[in-house]
């Protein structure tokens, strides 16, 4: 067994073999004591020289047995090493060694060899014994350790047998254990084994049940189907019978109506038969009261009879007679009476009948009148966005047919004033360069200016302003005067005299004048720019002129500002409440000044629709610009519409005042707020209700709000007109109470005696 092999728990074949080995080894050091009797290995390999030396000097012996001695064999050797002729001749070893006359010299050389061989024999032997020593303590060392080993194998092996009996105890209680344990689970394997079985058959019970469940619901479900069917065939008839209830519902509510009436005649006949039948009981205790009388009579008769039978025969029979009337007519007053009692009793049992099954047909109405009322509840939302989109649509249609308007007045005036205004522009242009270029004595400049005022249909006074007419001895307004007669040269003292007629010091032509102001223009910052002939066409014309001519150079520096530099072109802010009358009033601002203002191309990130165009409709943008955009504050309003963007962006206003246009914006309060923090400069205007009960009527006149709406509206108008009452908000405040004032208050101050708001 080697070091670190766990004990053997039963001994095993190594160890037994351990021991025999062991056995041996000390049964081998015994035979050490006899070398003579068994020659071990070792022993021999020792007392080998002292044999050798023992066999060298041995005799032969006689019989062969012993010790073959060393001459025989080296003889031997040398006869198997010589010539095998000379050997077949040759004496043996034993008679060389006793015979050395054979040859002198031969044996003892022989014999020398020999000696040599036994020599280096008996070196090699004493190595040998050395080693073989060597090895004998190397053995008995590995023989100790083994023993060692042997003895420590031993020791663990008792220990692993003594747990091996510790163990095979232990076995043997857990196998006892494990018996009685291995019967309980056997007996509940077997229980549960049962068990199995038994839901197994149950398992399949249950599918069987499964299947035929699947079949009947599949039967079900087709069923179900059918009923479906059905169901929906059943609504429609449902909501026809429905339809038929509702119109049978009015026409038994009619019939009621006719049945209560007939009711009534009836309660009336019966009342009437009731009258009669009191009547008929007056007349019948009339008669009873007749009867006693003629009992009486009858009675007096009867003394009468005595007296006189003929008479009493025939009051008897007047008596029956009558009697039998009475009681023909009380039987027949009772029939009538009964008859009637029983038709109005069936009468009145039939509408009985009628009015229980129009009660339940009401009820049963109710119910469909409920549940329809339900369906309009339901409804009514609906009803209520739809009236709201309508509201919409009207209000879009509306603002359409405005925006049409517009369109139509914008593009008569493009049609219209357009081209003529080219071509005027053109003529006076070219009039006004030639003009120019003239030497002040020539009598052209005289032509160019009547042409001029001609073009521009100057009236008398305008043209005896500019030099043209000396007063009294205009021509008729509107005509051309013909560039041929003049009356006189515009260069003249004279016409400077009467030209400069506001008391100006000034001795300068109208030429001059003209040429002064484009140099002093040539010399401004912004460079040499176009002057816009058409605000020569404008009906104030004459007065700026004169204003102008009067050395009024500020004013005129306002009105050129306004024509050619862009930043004097200031937006206007238009803000108020909704229905003050915003829309109203611009829409007369711009059919008064055509093309002095402009609105502002909106921001958007919807797709253009066919026949718009970029810059025209909208300004098209893609949805990372317009937020872009917005991040950096550059909307004025912006709105999110149906999933797009919609905005009005402070570059807009900006490309407005660029196009050389006042752009206005009519906004709501917010937007007043931000166009403050932009540097657009606007001037901002606050058109007023004259009260908030006013300002409801308007809006309700306008007929384009819900109530809600409207209520939303009022409610802003008033958060407006807190803010318009704060210390400059708004630089002008307009009241609308009449549109005539209204609207002049607010285009002067628009127009601003023609600065337009402009400071520079
Ligand atoms: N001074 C006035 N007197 C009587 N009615 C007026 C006057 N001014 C305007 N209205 C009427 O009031 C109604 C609302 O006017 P308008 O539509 O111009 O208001 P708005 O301020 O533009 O409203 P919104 O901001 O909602 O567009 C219109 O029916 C208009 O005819």
């Amino acid at each position: 067994m080697t070091e670190g092999n766990p004990p053997s728990a039963a001994p095993s074949a190594k160890s037994k073999k351990n021991k025999k080995k062991a056995a041996k080894v000390k049964s081998e050091s015994k035979t050490d004591e006899h070398p003579e009797d068994a020659p071990a290995d070792l022993d021999d390999l020792v007392n080998e020289p002292h044999d050798t030396n023992a066999n060298l000097t041995q005799e032969p012996q006689p019989n062969g047995t012993g010790p073959k001695p060393i001459d025989d064999s080296l003889a031997d050797q040398s006869a198997n090493t010589e010539d095998p002729v000379t050997t077949t001749d040759a004496p043996s070893g034993t008679d060389a060694l006793t015979n050395p006359a054979s040859d002198g010299t031969e044996p003892k050389d022989r014999f020398d060899a020999l000696v040599r061989d036994r020599d280096s024999l008996r070196a090699e032997v004493a190595d040998m014994r050395k080693s073989l020593e060597e090895i004998q303590s190397k053995h008995t060392a590995d023989m100790e350790a083994l023993q060692h080993k042997l003895d420590d194998s031993e020791s663990k092996k008792e220990q692993a047998e003594t747990q091996f009996q510790k163990l095979l105890e232990r076995v043997n209680t857990i196998k006892s254990q494990l018996g009685e344990r291995l019967k309980e689970d056997a007996e509940e394997l077997a229980l549960a084994r049962s068990q199995i079985e038994d839901l197994e058959d149950e398992n399949n019970n249950l599918k069987d049940q499964l299947d035929s469940k699947s079949t009947q619901l599949l039967e079900l479900s087709s069923d179900s189907a059918e009923k479906d069917k059905e169901l929906s065939t059943l609504r429609d008839r449902t909501n026809l019978s429905q339809q038929n209830w509702l119109k049978e519902k009015e026409e038994l509510l009619e019939q009621e109506s006719y049945l209560q009436s007939e009711f009534e005649q009836a309660k009336e006949a019966m009342h009437n038969w009731e009258v009669l039948a009191m009547e008929e009981r007056s007349i019948r205790e009339n008669l009873n009261e007749k009867v006693g009388d003629l009992e009486e009579q009858l009675s007096s008769l009867r003394d009468a009879y005595e007296r006189a039978t003929d008479e009493r025969d025939t009051q008897r029979s007047t008596v029956d007679g009558l009697q039998r009337a009475l009681q023909e007519i009380q039987l027949a007053r009772k029939q009538e009476l009964r008859e009637l009692v029983e038709s109005s009793d069936a009468q009145l049992e039939d509408l009985r009948r009628s009015l229980r099954e129009a009660q339940k047909q009401a009820a049963d109405a109710e119910n469909g009148l409920r549940s329809a009322q339900e369906e309009i509840e339901r409804v009514r939302p609906f009803e209520k966005e739809v009236k709201e989109k309508n509201l919409l649509i009207g209000k879009l249609r509306h603002e359409a047919v405005t925006l049409n308007d517009h369109l139509t007045k914008a593009l008569r005036f493009l049609k219209k004033g357009k081209p003529e205004d080219n071509v005027d522009r053109h003529i006076v242009t070219n009039h006004l360069l030639h003009f120019l270029a003239l030497d002040r004595s020539d009598p052209k400049k005289f032509q160019i200016l009547q042409l001029i005022a001609a073009l521009l249909g100057w009236n008398d006074e305008q043209r005896e302003q500019a030099g043209l007419a000396r007063p009294g001895t205009s021509s008729m307004p509107g005509k051309l005067r013909i560039p041929g007669i003049p009356l006189r040269t515009p260069s003249t003292p004279n016409l400077a005299t009467e030209f400069m007629d506001n008391g100006a010091s000034s001795k300068e032509t109208l030429a001059e004048l003209w040429s002064n102001f484009l140099e002093q223009e040539a010399e401004r910052p912004f460079g040499p720019h176009r002057i816009d002939i058409s605000f020569l066409c404008m009906p104030h014309f004459t007065s700026y002129l004169r204003t102008f001519s009067a050395s009024s150079r500020p004013l005129l520096r306002g009105i050129h500002s306004f024509t050619m530099a862009p930043a004097a072109f200031r937006p206007i802010v238009i803000s108020g409440p909704s229905g003050t009358g915003k829309s109203t009033l611009l829409k007369r601002l711009f059919e008064e000044y055509p093309d002095t203002f402009g609105f502002s191309i909106s921001e958007t990130t919807r797709s253009p629709r066919p026949g718009e165009q970029d810059g025209r409709e909208y300004n098209f943008v893609t949805k990372e610009a317009f937020l872009d955009l917005v991040a950096k504050n550059g909307f004025i309003e912006h709105a999110q519409f149906g999933g797009n963007f919609y905005g009005t962006s402070v570059q807009a206003v900006k490309n407005i005042a660029e196009k050389k246009r006042i752009c206005i914006l009519d906004i709501e309060m917010e937007g007043v707020k931000q166009v403050k923090r932009t540097d657009l400069q606007a001037r901002f205007l606050f058109l007023a209700p004259p009260s908030l009960e006013v300002l409801e009527q308007r809006l309700r006149g306008r007929g384009t709000e819900t109530e809600e709406s409207l209520q939303k509206r009022l409610a802003q108008a008033r958060n407006e007109l807190e803010y318009a009452k704060q210390p400059g908000a708004h630089d002008k405040i307009v009241v609308n109470d009449d549109l005539e004032k209204a609207y002049i208050e607010l285009r002067d101050w628009v127009v601003d005696g023609g600065k337009f708001g402009a400071t520079q």
